[in-house]
């Protein structure tokens, strides 16, 4: 059993927002300062995936749950090799991790790997005052001797906002990588990673896929070198306004007709590759409870998500577009942001949400069982 040194939970932490308002706690993690876009996940468990997609680099993660660390740090969840949040605020954390599969605690995982951390934080009025004015850059201040509040304030200012952060190059693979299929190789996919999560392309490997994930800056020779039935977009941080080599990446792409799914920064990617805008919203969408309806089969699935950025797409019309038709394929039933996009005259469609689902239930896992037919489709 692991158990808590919680040695940092006796020095004070100040969370100091853009516009002002600040809450006090104690020091949770790592001990220092950090700065990020503040946003909320209302994931009640998942933590440990939360924590390692890369999709959070520059992000400073408000838990909702009001408990977190419950079950430790294992070695099996995490979705890339190191936590990417710049920052994490908790309200109660564990004191004792409780699981067999437990091998840290979370205070500790996070002070090891240099996150910096508050615990203590009415995280209810946090979520509540994000919720009124929007996501906003925040710093997160811990030590002995803090800096006045002015300082603290005009250091956050300075930060650098999400809105035109060109990010996926900090946070994707520079080499090249194959992950095998299971079973019997049916297919291969070239997957461009804009920020993939682990567990996207051991989602395609399970259905036979084999599956070469590429830089973010792969050019259409390499993609095509690889000899692929499919290529896929991945998730991944920043603005997807500042993504025009993916952009026109995915068009090389639309104009061969190889079939071709997104997801997430994907989505966004196929949105402005077939003349949309994207747009950022109030306070996005995070957690993994969010109600979608799939527009095709009118289904309701509850999701995981992870954006801040929507595509700006007709919700009852089908657009046309320069390659050919496209609809609004999913929605989210909270607020009716385009939760998907399919194009009608070739074989194409991305989701805004993470049907690879971790966290979070597995009701959209059939969407890589229609990336399979797609490619089905193409050889028949
Ligand atoms: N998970 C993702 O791919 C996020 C996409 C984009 N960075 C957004 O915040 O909307």
């Amino acid at each position: 059993m692991t158990t808590s040194t919680r040695g940092a939970a006796r020095v004070p932490a100040v969370l100091v927002l853009e516009d002002g308002r600040i809450f006090r706690g104690r020091a949770y993690g790592a001990v220092g300062e950090t700065f990020g876009e503040a946003v909320f996940s209302t994931g009640m468990t998942g933590y440990q995936e939360t924590l390692t997609d890369p999709s959070y680099h520059r992000q400073v993660v408000v838990m909702t749950a009001p408990h977190v660390g419950n079950t430790g740090v294992n070695d099996e969840d995490a979705e890339s090799a190191r936590i990417w949040v710049s920052g994490y605020v908790v309200r109660d954390p564990a004191r004792v991790p409780s699981s067999w599969r437990s091998r840290r605690t979370l205070d500790e995982e996070l002070a090891a790997q240099g996150v910096v951390g508050i615990s203590g934080v009415d995280t209810r009025a946090l979520t509540r005052h994000l919720r009124e004015r929007g996501a906003m850059r925040v710093g997160i201040f811990s030590g002995n001797a803090l800096p006045d509040e002015g300082t603290m304030l005009a250091e956050v200012r300075q930060a650098p906002e999400m809105t035109g952060a060109d990010l996926s190059a900090e946070v994707a693979t520079t080499e090249t990588y194959v992950v095998p299929a299971q079973g019997q190789k049916k297919f291969t996919v070239a997957a461009v990673d804009l920020g993939i999560k682990g567990m996207t392309p051991y989602r395609m490997a399970e259905r036979g896929i084999e599956v070469h994930v590429l830089p973010a800056t792969a050019s259409v020779e390499e993609v095509y070198a690889v000899n692929p039935d499919g290529v896929f977009f991945s998730n991944g941080p920043g603005d997807p306004a500042t993504a025009d080599h993916p952009v026109a990446l995915m068009r090389a792409v639309l104009e061969r007709g190889t079939p071709l799914f997104g997801i997430c920064f994907g989505n966004q990617i196929l949105g402005r590759a077939l003349g949309f805008g994207t747009y950022k919203l109030k306070y996005g969408h995070r957690g993994i409870n969010q109600p979608v309806q799939d527009r095709t089969t009118g289904k309701v699935e509850v999701t995981a998500h992870n954006h801040g950025f929507a595509v700006d797409a007709p919700l009852d019309t089908v657009a046309d577009t320069p390659f050919g038709r496209a609809e609004v394929s999913h929605v989210c039933l909270n607020d009716n942001v385009v939760e998907g996009l399919q194009l009608l005259d070739k074989p194409a469609f991305s989701v805004q949400y993470h049907p690879e689902a971790a966290a979070g239930p597995h009701d959209a896992a059939y969407l890589f069982d229609r990336f399979v037919s797609l490619m089905e489709g193409q050889r028949a």
